[in-house]
């Protein structure tokens, strides 16, 4: 089959996603090798039977609701071609914006100890110790595999001022840090039957809190203060609508400067608090 059959068969078969036409285009490189301007000038070229064979296998696994990033064990952060796995959230842009307030609000090239905490396959804490020499980061999960992942981002991106710990949360924690930041998993179990079907290709873990998706972020802001130096700042990812409760509790646990940010999409998805005084 030459390109333009297969080209137009796939997009009919993956008419269930946002954009067939893209992912169709896009599996076909990573298959093919080809970029995206041969397969558009050279749609004559026939597929070997190899590509075409395993071209519709990963074409099924999309068609069945699995995201790219799983399908090709891949996804791009901060400019980092990051390694994910089942074990591992797949990071998503809006995530960015939380590296962005670290680097450009609160480190300004100081020389800083930070933790993060929940690191999956470690795209925060790699995109900040890659960004900032000055920095060291020590990223935190209770996942174990999770862990490995991140551990092999490190090492194929040759970031050293990295290191990932197992950790519930601070329970394998015993110093201060000049900054956390956390990407906790924030959706309540009422909410997670809303979204698209894609989301359940990942871990629950990593996703699901208690107590309407708060139960993990009020955890990390009431410990938070015993972890960091005095002037320290905490940074927390919520969902869009958590904003007003996530202020709240960064006020009931006595953190200071409590700001909100948005993401690229204009909704509320990052809220920090500095840790100013030795009151619990
Ligand atoms: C929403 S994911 C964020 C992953 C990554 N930081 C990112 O932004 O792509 C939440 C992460 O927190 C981890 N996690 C959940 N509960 C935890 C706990 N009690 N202690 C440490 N990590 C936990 C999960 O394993 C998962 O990797």
């Amino acid at each position: 089959m030459n390109i333009l059959k297969w080209l137009n068969k796939t997009i009919k078969i993956l008419s269930c996603v946002d954009n067939p036409k893209y992912e169709a285009e896009f599996l076909l490189t990573y298959v093919s090798g080809y970029n995206r301007s041969f397969i558009i000038t050279s749609d004559r070229v026939e597929l070997s039977q190899k590509q075409y064979q395993y071209l519709n296998y990963l074409v099924y696994r999309r068609s069945l609701g699995e995201p790219i990033a799983y399908i090709i064990g891949e996804k791009e952060f901060w400019s980092l071609s990051l390694r994910v796995s089942y074990d591992t959230l797949i990071p998503r842009p809006d995530t960015e914006i939380l590296v962005e307030q670290v680097l450009f609000k609160i480190i300004n090239n100081k020389s800083t100890l930070i933790l993060d905490l929940g690191t999956g396959c470690g795209a925060i804490a790699l995109a900040l110790a890659k960004s900032c020499v000055n920095c060291y980061v020590i990223g935190v999960d209770k996942s174990k595999k999770a862990l490995d992942i991140a551990r092999i981002n490190a090492l194929q991106l040759k970031i050293k001022n990295v290191s990932f710990l197992f950790s519930n949360w601070f329970s394998h924690i015993n110093k201060k840090f000049d900054i956390i930041v956390s990407n906790p998993p924030y959706i309540s179990k009422k909410e997670i039957t809303l979204l698209k079907k894609d989301i359940f290709f990942e871990p629950f873990d990593a996703l699901i809190s208690d107590k309407n998706g708060l139960s993990d972020i009020e955890n990390i802001i009431q410990q938070a203060k015993k972890y960091l130096f005095i002037g320290g700042w905490l940074l927390i990812e919520h969902g869009w609508q958590q904003k007003i409760q996530v202020q709240s509790l960064f006020k009931k646990y006595n953190f200071f400067e409590i700001e909100s940010y948005q993401d690229y999409g204009g909704n509320d998805r990052v809220t920090i608090g500095r840790h100013l005084i030795n009151k619990n």
